[in-house]
């Protein structure tokens, strides 16, 4: 497995020399092809070029209660000292962290390393942890990497790198901050690529590239058929308008080349805004006395993916700004394990529609179902060893012994996608619930053969040995899910109509 350790890194290109190798280092661009080693092999055409090491809404501190964010240091601080203007004696020294601020500064992670696995770029552990009573860090990364605009005016971007005068000023100052968050932060980016040994230039190497990148926002429409979800392709076809008016708007033939060359065509705008929408995440920075919604693209903890039964969380550390990447408690970690951060809780279709991918077992999935047949709520819980109410439906899966895998959040989203009905203590009757199970079970029948394709079919596409197209793929993958979903429900409600008590 190839480990990003030991390698050269850009950041060292922002600093004075000589500075001590950063262990968590990336190669450089020319050599992160020949040092990539894959958790899986390469599928054919589509090489991965990166040792790679979010989006999701970082968990920040209860402003004033926590011992570490309560100073941001006076702006007077930040001045020089004037030969005729000296520090009074009673002023107090600034803190030296402070001052470690700016490019001096440099991401650090602790046990963990960045290896390519089977959902692209992941982190995993390096060694075990044994369960804290605490939150643990594993990563810090300092604000003045991270690309950072505010959400609302007078908007502010962070790092201040955009001299005035540069039409793509002008571009972000045209947007609405409000909605438009996303368009704001992708000319921040593309800025960023341009300006030389500037840290996200060398970053980008480590990002998907257009061909590797899952988002719908680079799906030909024949890709979008392949959804079977005509409200989602057609979601995702508006969003790719929306997207391409605004670069025919600014990037029209008489533009200065200061400005063109950031995005010469329309795919490199697409691509910038999927990078950005899959891979930022919400933060509340203090500025001053000003508390600031702010999108922000952490590198680094951007190589973290989603699991709804996540490991880690972000957490924004005010005192010095660092965005920090934590274990949770109570959480025992081996060696090996994939570190995750839950993005949100939300149906497919919506993780499909910001990052492009899809899961079977997401516990959040919706179905519509037409039929007036329910199934006993706490019955069907009890069976399956859910515990919850509707919205937090909770199953431990370390209660379940050995060969029973069968619970997973597939037969959760199960839970809180099928009709059902509870009153009070009046019990289920079994003859009536295995009637009302059987009706659902058509229906997930029937629109299991709704679809164009079987699950079969859909399997051997994904396995055939052809190129497919990423985007196709990840398309095929959402239609396929869906399918296992129903199938899943379908199999539920027989070990629910076996095991019901009467
Ligand atoms: C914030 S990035 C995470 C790093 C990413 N894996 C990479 O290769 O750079 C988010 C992207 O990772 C992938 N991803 C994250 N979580 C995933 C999951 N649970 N299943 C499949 N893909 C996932 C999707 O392509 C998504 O757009």
């Amino acid at each position: 497995m190839a480990t990003v350790a030991g390698a050269a890194s850009p950041l060292l290109l922002l600093l004075p020399s000589p500075l001590p190798r950063h262990p968590l280092a990336f190669p450089p661009r020319r050599a992160a092809a020949s040092r990539r080693v894959l958790l899986q092999p390469p599928r054919a055409g589509r090489p991965r070029l990166r040792d790679r090491p979010p989006t999701p809404v970082v968990e920040e501190d209860e402003l004033g209660a926590d011992e570490e964010d309560d100073v941001t240091p006076p702006l007077r601080l930040l001045e020089p000292p004037q030969e005729d203007d000296p520090f009074p004696p009673e002023m107090e020294p600034a803190d030296p962290d402070f001052y470690r601020i700016g490019y001096a500064r440099m991401m650090r992670a602790y046990g963990i390393e960045f290896l390519e696995g089977p959902d692209g770029m992941a982190v995993y552990a390096s060694r075990d942890v044994e369960p804290l009573r605490r939150a643990r860090v594993i990563m810090e990364i300092p604000l003045e990497l991270m690309l950072t605009i505010t959400q609302k005016p007078p908007w502010m971007f962070f790092p201040d790198i955009i001299p005035l005068g540069h039409p793509i000023f002008d571009v972000i100052e045209s947007t609405d901050p409000e909605t438009d968050w996303d368009l704001r932060l992708a000319c921040l980016l593309l800025y960023a690529f341009d300006i030389e040994d500037n840290f996200w230039q060398l970053y980008g190497d480590f990002l998907p590239s257009v061909d590797e990148c899952t988002s719908l926002l680079l799906a030909p429409k024949e890709d979008l058929m392949e959804l079977e979800d005509q409200d989602l392709a057609t979601k995702m076809l508006k969003n790719q308008q929306r997207t391409i008016d605004f670069w025919q708007k600014h990037w029209h033939k008489t533009i200065p080349l200061k400005l063109k060359r950031l995005a010469p065509d329309h795919v490199r705008f697409l691509w910038a805004l999927s990078i950005v929408q899959s891979r930022s995440v919400n933060l509340k920075l203090r500025m001053g006395a000003f508390i600031q919604d702010a999108n922000v693209l952490a590198p680094y903890a951007d190589m973290l993916n989603h699991s709804p039964d996540a490991n880690c969380f972000l957490h924004w550390r005010f005192k010095d700004r660092m965005l920090e990447v934590m274990i949770k408690a109570g959480h025992a970690i081996k060696k090996g394990d994939e570190m995750t951060i839950d993005y949100m809780s939300g149906v497919n279709s919506s993780f499909m529609e910001r990052y492009g991918f899809s899961s079977p077992t997401n516990p959040w999935e919706l179905l519509n179902f037409s039929s007036d047949a329910k199934i006993h709520l706490d019955s069907f819980l009890s069976v399956f060893n859910i515990a919850g109410l509707h919205d937090e439906l909770y199953h431990n899966s370390a209660l379940t012994l050995g060969e029973n895998t069968f619970v997973d959040g597939g037969v959760v989203a199960a839970a809180r996608t099928l009709p059902t009905w509870s009153d009070g203590d009046v019990p289920a009757i079994p003859s009536v619930e295995r009637k009302s199970a059987q009706a659902l079970q058509e229906e997930c029948q029937t629109m299991l053969e709704s679809f164009s394709t079987t699950i079969q079919q859909d399997q051997d596409i994904l396995d055939s040995d052809g190129h497919i197209r990423r985007t196709r793929e990840i398309a095929i993958k959402y239609r396929l899910h869906r399918k296992l979903l129903l199938q899943k429900i379908i199999d539920a409600l027989d070990i629910y109509q076996d095991r019901i008590l009467f």
